[in-house]
């Protein structure tokens, strides 16, 4: 346990990666750890529900673009949420960092690189990755040490799981040989209906066609997150839902999600 890199990745938008980035760090800082969040997608959508702006102040794009000139990280670029809980937010300036790391040597690593200065101040370091498999997804590959991959209903089919699990692969045999997939996360689930159970079969039959196909495991987390109005109501008022209310399905579903985590350890 202890100065762990996850990179919250799904190609899928909506799939719940920044509500899980956000709530999976809250409850892990709760309970005691010194978790970082960083978020790593140019629409800032971790930034704002955190209740900050994704204005032109210091970020994630300035550690990239220091990093790719082999400057140190600027405390000041990182965001003191609560005593355990630290944020370093982005903007849309990331989308031209993306651009200019066509040119750069060793393009994939330079997240890796930047964040070796700070590893060392934290138990958790979770980065909310955007929707694709572009070269900012690859260098979270790169930079973690492990994998969640959050999966919605709507988003089950083995191609999409597939085409996330030969990026992964690559980045396994070429970059980052240790990263390791800590499972899939069921999330926006409506338990009740059929439907979902469908669902959940089908997820279980991609898991098994990946190990199968790819010879990675990969196992379906045994917490789930149910669907609430109430994660899109705690998004507005810029809170954790943990938070906003703290006694909601999605609340506990989170902090049972993190116990899953640290017993993983
Ligand atoms: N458990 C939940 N119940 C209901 N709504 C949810 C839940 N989790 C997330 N949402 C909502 O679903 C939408 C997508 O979630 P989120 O932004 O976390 O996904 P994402 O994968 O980060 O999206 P993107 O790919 O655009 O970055 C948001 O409006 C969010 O408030
Ligand atoms: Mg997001």
């Amino acid at each position: 346990m202890g100065n762990k890199v996850t990179a919250i990745v799904n190609q899928k938008g909506g799939v719940g990666k920044t509500t899980t980035t956000l709530n999976l760090g809250y409850a892990l800082a709760q309970m005691g750890s010194k978790v970082l969040l960083i978020d790593f997608d140019p629409q800032g959508s971790l930034t704002v529900s955190l209740g900050y702006k994704a204005d032109n102040k210091p970020g994630i794009q300035t550690i990239m673009s220091d990093a790719i000139e082999e400057k140190e990280i600027e405390k000041d670029c990182i965001i003191q949420v609560n005593e355990n809980l630290h944020l370093i937010p982005a903007n849309l300036q990331l989308a031209g960092i993306e651009m200019t790391l066509v040119n750069v040597m060793c393009k994939e690593q330079i997240l890796k690189s930047a964040i070796e200065f700070i590893k060392e101040d934290y138990d958790y370091i979770l980065i909310d990755c955007s929707p694709s498999l572009g070269t900012l997804t690859i260098n979270a590959l790169a930079a973690c040490d492990s994998i969640i991959i959050p999966v919605t209903p709507e988003f089950l089919s083995a191609k999409g799981l597939g085409d996330l699990t030969a990026t992964i692969k690559k980045t396994k045999k070429r970059i980052n040989p240790t990263i390791k997939i800590e499972g899939i996360l069921m999330t926006m689930l409506n338990e009740r209906t059929n439907l979902s159970k469908e669902m959940i079969k089908t997820v279980n039959e991609s898991a098994d066609y990946i190990k199968d196909k790819f010879n990675l495991d990969m196992k379906i987390f045994d917490s789930k997150i149910p669907v609430s109005v109430k994660a899109g109501e705690a998004i507005l008022n810029r809170k954790s839902i943990i938070e906003y209310d703290p006694k909601n399905k999605v609340s506990e579903a989170y902090q049972r999600f993190a116990k899953e985590l640290i017993l993983n350890d």
